[in-house]
């Protein structure tokens, strides 16, 4: 296949640049616990300086794989299926979620929410950032706010998106990885004295599993 042969599949979404596929457990969120099929598709230019996934920021980096192997793969694992990036949103994801759909998966979504939506998302998490902040559409779609807390402006920053979501958005803070035994002592705190919000911790960096 030629290089132009393969942009048009990606443009249609019928190839995406895909880092890694895996079976786990979702760590974060609401659906801490559950059992989930997750796809990390490579490619996100917003930089967090802390970001836990570096490896996949650079798309050229990771193999055009064939959407629709993909989908087989993950339905046949489970049901419940988290696409991650990098940052998903970069892609065109309508035949990725159109084919999970049809294979009856219930399809999450983890997002800064920095470029357009697209396909049929059932659970969407939105994490955003000050280097590339939402767009505005997705706000009033987001199942679960999670924000990142790496310093004591991030509860501002923190209030400010949770004004922009729906009434039923769950809200989590989670403190970025590295400053865990510094910041969760103040998360504690700040959802005491502010009920609205719920703790998210990273359990799967405690479980030692992907
Ligand atoms: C790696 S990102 C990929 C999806 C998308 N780019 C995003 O940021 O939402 C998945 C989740 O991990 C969070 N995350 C990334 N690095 C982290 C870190 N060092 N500590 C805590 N959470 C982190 C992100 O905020 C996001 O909620
Ligand atoms: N177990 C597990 N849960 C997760 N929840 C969100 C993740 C992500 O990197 O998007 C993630 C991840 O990488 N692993
Ligand atoms: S938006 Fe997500 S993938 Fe991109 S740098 Fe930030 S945490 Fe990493
Ligand atoms: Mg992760």
């Amino acid at each position: 296949m030629t290089k132009e042969e393969e942009n048009i599949l990606l443009k249609e979404g019928k190839m995406l640049p895909v880092m890694e596929h895996f079976y786990t457990i979702q760590g974060e969120g609401a659906h801490t616990g559950k059992a989930a099929y997750f796809i990390r598709l490579g490619g996100c230019d917003v930089g967090c300086h802390w970001c836990d996934v570096k490896e996949s920021w650079n798309p050229d980096l990771h193999p055009l794989l064939n959407t629709e192997e993909i989908a087989q793969t993950a339905a046949k694992n489970c049901k419940t299926i988290v696409l991650t990036g990098g940052e998903p949103l970069m892609w065109n994801l309508q035949f990725l979620t159109a084919r999970l759909k049809e294979l009856g998966c219930t399809i999450h979504i983890e997002t800064s929410g920095a470029y357009e939506m697209s396909g049929h998302l059932d659970w969407i998490t939105l994490s955003p950032k000050k280097t590339g902040l939402p767009k505005p559409a997705i706000y009033e779609r987001a199942s679960e706010l999670k924000m990142i807390i790496f310093n004591n402006n991030d509860f501002k920053f923190a209030e400010e998106q949770a004004a922009k979501v729906s009434e039923n958005c769950v809200l989590y803070l989670q403190s970025e990885w590295s400053k865990r035994n510094e910041m969760y002592p103040k998360i504690t705190d700040y959802i005491l004295a502010n009920p609205k919000w719920q703790a998210s911790v990273q359990t799967h960096k405690y479980l030692n599993i992907p």
